[in-house]
């Protein structure tokens, strides 16, 4: 569990947490998505940009990409500055992106084998079904797993990564044994697109420290609401930002689940076509 309040007392530092992902100029998703969630869940936020999205609520018509050189720079400055407690990406745009990332956060131990826990969310389109990924990137992305600490696919990215359609729940199952096969410490399937399913259950796969297999089911109701812009990215921000503040995957990923749930029960239109998630509910109403 996550104990204490989520508020840091005054003057003391936050736990640091890094989102290393694209901007979505919608606001929707992306880079804007995850420093909205660090800062809801009482945690400082950090960005390395490593692409910038044409997009509002109707799609993606384009993106442009950072130099490789600037994504390496922005993780290199803050974590030999400020420091980082845990470590997030989103949209990764190209294959030199992807093997930098992985060079850099290994060399600055973040990930598997480093002090700092990675959570690879691995994005190739948006919700509009417009690529947010290079053609020729997936063998990269799925080399990049053997950093991960979690990796949180949806179903179109299992397809993509395995080729497992993925049905029912029993699908769930086989489709996070061949995710984790692919080298991640755990892996998420979350099961937004699995719509005849009424119960939305995600499900977390992983190991425990006897190497016995961990299957943890996570069940959210289904809201009847076409607004879920940006909700992988909220989950996997909330869940980085828990482990951020010293909690365990299971925990984070609970912790990740419960915050996802009341974002999506609470989202809202905005545009002509999908609205987002939001971390709104946080908010009180004590007068400024
Ligand atoms: N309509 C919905 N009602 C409740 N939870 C949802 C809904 N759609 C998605 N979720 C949850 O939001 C999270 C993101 O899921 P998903 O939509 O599959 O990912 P992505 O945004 O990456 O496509 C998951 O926890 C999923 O179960
Ligand atoms: C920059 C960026 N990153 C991620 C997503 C995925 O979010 P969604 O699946 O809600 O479209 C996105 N649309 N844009």
């Amino acid at each position: 569990m996550l104990t204490g309040s989520l508020r840091p007392a005054p003057g003391t530092s936050p736990a640091r947490a890094l989102t290393i992902a694209g901007s979505d100029s919608g606001g929707g998703a992306g880079i804007q998505a995850d420093l909205r969630t660090f800062h809801c869940c009482g945690v400082h936020g950090m960005s390395a940009l490593t692409a910038v999205t044409v997009q509002n609520s109707v799609g993606v018509t384009g993106f442009h990409e950072v130099p490789v050189d600037t994504v390496v720079g922005q993780v290199e400055a803050v974590v030999t500055d400020i420091g980082v407690d845990a470590v997030k990406t989103g949209m990764l745009a190209s294959a030199a992106i992807i093997r930098a990332v992985d060079e850099t956060c290994g060399r600055l131990g973040i990930g598997r084998g480093g002090r700092v826990p990675l959570v690879v969310d691995p994005v190739a389109a948006s919700m509009h079904g417009d690529s947010l990924l290079r053609e020729n990137a997936l063998d990269a992305l799925r080399d990049l797993f053997a950093l991960a600490t979690l990796v949180t696919p949806n179903l179109d990215e299992v397809r993509l990564l395995t080729g497992i359609v993925v049905r029912d729940r029993a699908g769930l199952v086989e489709a996070a044994k061949a995710v984790h096969a692919l080298g991640a410490e755990w892996v998420l399937i979350k099961a937004g697109h699995l719509v005849d399913d009424p119960d939305c259950v995600d499900v977390l796969h992983g190991v425990d420290a006897d190497g016995e297999p961990v299957f943890v089911e996570l069940p959210g109701p289904r809201f009847d609401t076409p607004h879920t812009h940006g909700g992988g990215d909220t989950l996997a921000s909330a869940i980085t930002s828990a482990l951020a503040r010293g909690a365990g995957v299971v925990d984070a990923v609970r912790f990740g689940k419960r915050y996802v749930v009341r974002a999506v029960g609470e989202s809202y239109p905005l545009g002509s076509g999908v609205g987002p998630v939001t971390g709104f509910w946080r908010l009180t109403d004590d007068p400024v």
